[in-house]
């Protein structure tokens, strides 16, 4: 089963187009959690638990692992999604980006060590730092695009000599140039949910959005969700982490992170009508 193909039946069977970042903070945990050897494997699985009746997969952030020294324990996060919840889709939230000898190794890190079903990169060393995750044709490869912090403005709304931002530039090369075997998809912020809307006319509907920005950065989710559905009202994966993952510091963390989750599910599914 190619990512794509397993994000669609994610999108179907879970009636969600709700992820779940995952980026755990020691400092946020919960008193409960924080004296564990393996703190923060232990903070993940609880949250994955709690959360994936009502999402279409798990993003893990690789930053906030491997400033803890913890990769191993994201590995084995990556192990226990796989094993026990197969149908949801993982990506690896890495953006890497480099010459394409490199970037074989940073797809091997993510598809292999991590069995990531996806990968976030950069594309601004342009298709060769892209190619290499290409050639694991199941996997997908998922490229910045229109970014939801306000620096990105600072280059991706660059325009070219045709008037084009630079952003709508990344959308097009990826629909019409670099999409091998239907393995890419865009990140755009729900932070601009205009850009969002041209991104998603651009591609059209089968190159699958993922829109970090709502809950903690504040984008507004009925905006989102009309701006970058598909005409079969699917096509994103809405990532909320803060929000769900700091719901509540007390015992009931992980109760409060599923009624999180299953209110923004729900708050989104309202929104696709
Ligand atoms: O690639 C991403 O996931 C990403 C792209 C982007 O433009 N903005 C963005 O916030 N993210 C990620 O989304 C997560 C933040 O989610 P919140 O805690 O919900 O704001 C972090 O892991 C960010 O690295």
């Amino acid at each position: 089963m190619t990512f794509t193909e397993k994000l669609e039946a994610a999108w179907k069977n879970s009636n969600s187009l709700l992820m779940v970042g995952l980026d755990p903070d020691p400092n946020r945990f919960p008193p409960c959690i924080q004296q564990s050897k393996q703190a923060i494997f232990d903070f993940c699985k609880g949250i994955i638990d709690a959360t994936a009746p009502y999402v279409c997969g798990f993003k893990p952030q690789i930053a906030y692992f491997a400033s803890e020294s913890a990769e191993e324990q994201l590995a084995a996060l990556c192990d226990y999604i796989h094993k026990t919840y197969p149908h949801l889709p993982l990506v690896l939230d890495s953006k890497r980006g480099d010459i394409g000898t490199t970037a074989e190794h940073y797809a091997k890190e993510a598809y292999k060590r991590y069995q990531a079903d996806a990968v976030t990169v950069n594309p601004y060393m342009g298709f060769d730092s892209i190619e290499p995750y290409l050639a694991w044709q199941n996997k997908g490869v998922i490229i910045l695009c229109r970014t939801s912090n306000p620096g990105g403005s600072d280059l991706q709304f660059f325009e070219s000599s045709s008037g084009e931002p630079l952003y709508l530039h990344v959308a097009s090369l990826v629909a019409e140039k670099w999409n091998r075997h239907g393995q890419c998809g865009l990140v755009v912020g729900a932070t601009f949910p205009e850009e969002l809307k041209k991104v998603r006319e651009r591609v059209g509907d089968d190159v699958p959005l993922l829109v970090p920005g709502i809950g903690a950065q504040g984008g507004d989710i009925n905006s989102t969700v009309q701006a970058g559905k598909n005409t079969r009202s699917t096509g994103m994966m809405i990532n909320s982490s803060r929000a769900i993952l700091y719901a509540s510091s007390g015992d009931d963390w992980q109760e409060a992170a599923a009624a999180v989750a299953m209110q923004t599910r729900d708050a989104i599914n309202a929104a696709r009508g």
